[in-house]
């Protein structure tokens, strides 16, 4: 029997910092092939970015299809030194699991599998079938991971019901949190053109700085909007301001800055870069500048409440006698690729040291997850579940 300790122990030591596999997907791989899941190992590649590996595994052919999803990538962890615990050991001490992945989101990808194949196990020819949709690159460009191997899949005629993804949701313990959306995310560049100059002389010349915080006041001083039923408020943050001008007496040519936008369903990606240049052109008073958008396919987006939400709620509850709340707070993740092919959702473990030194699980969380996930397998393949196909 997998136990979700040992297979997160397994997916900790495989050093996966994106956009290396690492070892981790093989490993998970071979654990769910050894329960009868049919594993497929598919690597995509685009110019400028890394190949990336992927894992796509399914048991069964049937409808219902429940998703199960996540990524076995890492973020780097820093300076080892600082860490009490080998980042790629996968050692246990006091009862907590210590690694670069425990929270985000190797421990949820191993309790993920274990549950599964738990449950195929105990119901080997239950109605429906459970796919296993892995990524190696979500904590990187996002380019060659889940939103390829969701076309891969569909071309080859994979269809999915729901989704269950497995990032730390939780705030402060087990049980406090499902997400079911999340808010946009867009980066803009802007660059202000002055005329370099003699600072003595500044008539000569146009500073360009002032003008740039001219700009940025008027990106930040007016809020984008209040927050939604659904959604808080959207935040644009600055990120850098640069000019890179060592000399204390020239006046300089140019001055950067760079903002990221969190932003909720008030704004598609198009009508926000509308409200931006608007704003900019509102302020600029003849100052020249030039405003990049990078390109973003992470807009606002909700599941709305319903069996499948309840559901999983429920599993929650039933463990851990707390009722979730169903947030669309945080960063962004894959769910917004998942969400054009099934409704998704995402609950895993508590989030508080995911990308710090020290990250680590409590593996009693571990376990009480996997019993989560079980729950949510069993109730959804039930004779009377109200899920499946609703
Ligand atoms: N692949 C992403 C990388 C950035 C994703 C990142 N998400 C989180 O940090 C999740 C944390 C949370 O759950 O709140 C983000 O929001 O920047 C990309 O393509 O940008
Ligand atoms: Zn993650
Ligand atoms: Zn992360």
């Amino acid at each position: 029997m997998t136990t979700p300790l040992d297979l997160a122990r397994t997916l900790l030591r495989c050093p996966s910092v994106t956009p290396e596999e690492g070892g981790a997907l093989r490993a998970l791989g071979e654990a769910l092939a050894a329960g009868g899941f049919a594993v497929e190992h598919v690597t995509f590649s685009a110019p400028g970015t890394p190949d990336v590996a992927n894992l796509y595994a399914r048991y069964g052919t049937a409808s219902p299809c429940l998703v199960l999803a996540g990524h076995t990538d890492v973020v780097p962890p820093g300076e080892a030194e600082a860490w009490s615990h080998d980042p790629f050991g996968g050692e246990v001490a006091d009862g907590l699991l210590y690694g670069r992945g425990a929270v985000d989101m190797k421990g949820a990808i191993a309790a993920m599998a274990a549950a599964a194949l738990a449950f195929t196990q105990k119901e080997p020819g239950f109605a429906g079938s459970i796919a296993f949709l892995i990524t190696g690159d979500e904590e990187g460009p996002a380019v060659n991971g889940t939103v390829k191997l969701l076309e891969w899949a569909k071309a080859k005629g994979e269809r999915f019901d729901h989704c269950l993804l497995g990032e730390p949701t939780n705030p402060d313990a087990l049980g406090d949190m499902i997400k079911i959306g999340r808010r946009g995310s867009l980066t803009g560049r802007l660059t202000v053109h002055g005329t370099q100059g003699h600072v003595a002389y500044p008539h000569l010349a146009d500073n360009p700085i002032p003008h740039l915080l001219r700009l940025l006041r008027a990106l930040l001083e007016t809020p984008l909007d209040r927050g939604t039923p659904r959604f808080d408020p959207s935040n644009l943050e600055v990120l850098t301001v640069d000019v890179g001008n060592g000399a204390t007496n020239v006046i300089p040519a140019s001055a950067r800055a760079a903002f990221n936008v969190r932003f909720n369903d008030v704004w598609t990606p198009a009508t926000l870069r509308g409200e931006i240049e608007r704003r900019l052109d509102e302020a600029a008073g003849g100052a020249r500048y030039d405003m990049e958008f990078l390109p973003t396919n992470a807009a606002a987006f909700v599941t709305e409440p319903g069996p499948f939400v309840e559901l999983v709620a429920e599993a929650v509850a039933g463990e851990t006698g707390r009722r979730p709340a169903l947030s669309t707070t945080g960063g962004t993740s894959d769910a917004r690729f998942i969400k054009d092919y099934c409704p998704v959702i995402e609950f895993g473990l508590v989030g508080q040291t995911m990308h710090q030194v020290d990250e680590r699980v409590p593996v009693t969380d571990l376990d009480r997850l996997a019993a989560i996930y079980r729950r949510v397998l069993d109730r959804y393949f039930a004779a009377d579940s109200r899920v499946a196909g609703g």
